[in-house]
C-alpha cells in the first residue's frame, strides 16, 4: 500500500502513518521469531511452521512521526508459495532474512528478491526499500560470513545489511526501523480513511491470521 494514514475518525487523536512491512525468506530463518521480538519482546524456541500469512502491529516514533508498521509475516517453505504471494502487493518495504548457519537460505535470497518483485508489482523495482537481515547470529555454526552478505548487498543496489539475534534481542528493532526510515517520503501520507474498518493502530501485538 500507499504508506496510508490511521487514526479513529472524529476522535482528534494524532495520526499514524500506515507502512507495510513484509519479512520473506526461507522456512525456519526465524521470520516470525524476529517479528515476535519486535512487536512483544518475546521469543519462542518452540516457534512452528507459519501457514500462509500473518501480521502484527507496532507503533513506532521516526523522526517526530508516529508510523504504524504493519508487519506481514510469510511462510517461507515452498509449498505455501501461493498462500502468501498474495499478499506482497502494497508493501512499503520488505526484510529479506537468511540465517547466517543455514548457506541455502543465504544463496535463496536471489529467488525471494525476485519473487516479491514479481508479486507486489512495485512502481519502483531498483529503488525498493530492502533490508537484508542475517538471523541468529547467536549460534555458532556459522555458514555465512558477513563480507560475503555484505557483498552480495553491494552488488544489489547497495542495500542494507543487520546480523540479527531473535533470540537474544540483537539488533532486531535496528532492523526494522531502517526498513521503515526508507520508505521515501513522497510515498504518503495518503488521507485514508480506516474509521469503519479494524483500527489497526489500537490493536498492537494483536497476531491477526490471514489465512
Ligand atoms: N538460536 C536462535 N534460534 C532462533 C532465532 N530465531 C529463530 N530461532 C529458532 O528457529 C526456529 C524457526 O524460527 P521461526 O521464527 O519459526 O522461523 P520462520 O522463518 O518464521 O519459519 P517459517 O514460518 O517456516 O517460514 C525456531 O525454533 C526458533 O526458535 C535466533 O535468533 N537464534
Amino acid at each position: 500500500m500507499a504508506a496510508a494514514a490511521l487514526g479513529a475518525a472524529g476522535s482528534g487523536a494524532a495520526k499514524s502513518v500506515l507502512l507495510k512491512v513484509v519479512i520473506l525468506g526461507d522456512g525456519g530463518v526465524g521470520k516470525s521469531s524476529l517479528m515476535n521480538r519486535f512487536v512483544n519482546n518475546e521469543f519462542d524456541a518452540q516457534s512452528f511452521h507459519t501457514i500462509g500469512v500473518e501480521f502484527l502491529n507496532k507503533v513506532v516514533a521516526l523522526n517526530n512521526e508516529s508510523y504504524t508498521l504493519q508487519i506481514w509475516d510469510t511462510a517461507g517453505q515452498e509449498r505455501f508459495k501461493s498462500l502468501r504471494t498474495p499478499f506482497y502487493r502494497g508493501a512499503d518495504c520488505c526484510l529479506l532474512v537468511f540465517g547466517i548457519d543455514d548457506e541455502q537460505s543465504f544463496r535463496n535470497l536471489t529467488m525471494w528478491k525476485k519473487e516479491f518483485l514479481y508479486y507486489a508489482d512495485v512502481a519502483d523495482p531498483e529503488h525498493f526499500p530492502f533490508v537484508v537481515v542475517g538471523n541468529k547470529i547467536d549460534v555458532r555454526a556459522r555458514q555465512v560470513r558477513s563480507e560475503d552478505a555484505e557483498a552480495w548487498c553491494k552488488a544489489n543496489g547497495g542495500l542494507a545489511y543487520f546480523e540479527t539475534s531473535a533470540k537474544e534481542a540483537i539488533k532486531v528493532e535496528q532492523a526494522f526501523l531502517a526498513a521503515a526510515q526508507q520508505v521515501p517520503k513522497s510515498d504518503g501520507p495518503v488521507a485514508t480513511d480506516y474509521s469503519n474498518s479494524v483500527n489497526l493502530a489500537e490493536t498492537p501485538g494483536k497476531r491477526t491470521c490471514c489465512l
